[in-house]
């Protein structure tokens, strides 16, 4: 995959980390929202320097796209290294209500030293952050609607921030930092291709569905057979895989031909929208290159 031509441009990521240190300065907890199915590649390569030493909570988004038990081993892998965790399906709301208490829970030391100091009832401030496409404003809205109310008129940093009590005691802040994933891997942009991070105009889609396929013949083959009744060989490659796929579909161009075009549209669709099951791409302390830490 050679498309992979994603603009972030260094002006744009200096703005951005610029904007989020601004911000960092006026928050108690940074929430990190990544992507279950990815959740090192969702990550932004920078984030730890960025935030420094300011407590952290991990949101798992997309839990319910991801597998359950890879699930569980994420949030051990990132609670062995002093995050908190909650995992959340922020579309339909699962695991949202938690965030309030989590984040209480993660700060009481702080909490506690504030109500020894008199600072009785001084709210919890914190900011959301993430890539693209891992669901950051669908849990914000998700957040910020059940008790949605604007806070006191306590304008951010920059026009147009503010600040919203989204539970007692707790204040988000409701322009959400946008980071940039690490494009330069060429693996890890696999991987936010096959989640729909990237827009599929910019790649080719055949060879994005290839690679799918040996992937999911790797890690998942019971889903190709389940699906589309194929019975990938360790050395099957992706393409004849798309092909039996397209052709057990019925997908015939004129000659026999299969539209293996149409069988990767047909693919990354049902991939993304769950038709194929619930998959994580990694694998916690894994060996894979992108399995940082
Ligand atoms: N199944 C599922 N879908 C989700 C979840 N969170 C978000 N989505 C869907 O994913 C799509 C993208 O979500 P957004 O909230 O726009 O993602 P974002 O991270 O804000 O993306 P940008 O706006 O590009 O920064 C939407 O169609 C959401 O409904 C989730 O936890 N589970």
């Amino acid at each position: 995959m050679d498309k992979l031509n994603i603009q972030w441009y260094p002006g744009h990521m200096t703005k951005t980390r610029r904007m989020i240190e601004s911000d960092l300065k006026q928050v108690d907890l940074v929430a990190e929202v990544i992507d279950a199915r990815i959740p090192m590649s969702s990550r932004n390569p920078d984030i730890d320097e960025l935030v420094g030493i300011k407590p952290r909570l991990i949101i798992l988004n997309r839990a319910d796209q991801a597998d359950p038990a890879l699930n569980r081993a994420w949030g051990r892998y990132f609670r062995e290294r002093g995050y908190s965790v909650l995992e959340t399906d922020s579309k339909s709301g699962v695991g949202v209500n938690q965030f309030s208490a989590v984040i209480k829970t993660a700060l009481k030391d702080q909490i506690a030293r504030w109500r020894e100091r008199g600072q009785v009832g001084r709210p919890v401030r914190v900011m959301v952050v993430g890539v693209p496409n891992v669901g950051k404003s669908t849990f914000i809205n998700k957040v910020a609607k059940k008790k949605s109310a604007k806070a006191q008129d306590r304008p951010g940093v920059t026009r147009g921030k503010q600040w919203v009590s989204v539970d007692t005691g707790l204040d988000l802040l409701d322009t959400p930092g946008i980071l940039w994933p690490k494009f330069e891997d060429q693996e890890v942009g696999r991987k936010l291709a096959f989640t729909g991070a990237i827009k599929d105009e910019i790649m080719d889609t055949e060879a994005l569905a290839c690679a799918l396929m040996e992937t999911l013949a790797e890690r998942y083959p019971q889903a190709l057979a389940e699906r589309y009744h194929l019975q990938p060989e360790p050395d099957t490659r992706g393409w004849e895989l798309l092909e039996a796929a397209g052709r057990k579909r019925g997908f015939l161009i004129s000659g026999g031909e299969v539209d293996t075009e149409r069988m990767a549209r047909v693919l990354l669709d049902e991939f993304r929208g769950g038709k194929l099951g619930r998959f994580t791409l990694e694998i916690p302390g894994g060996t894979e290159q992108n399995d940082r830490g």
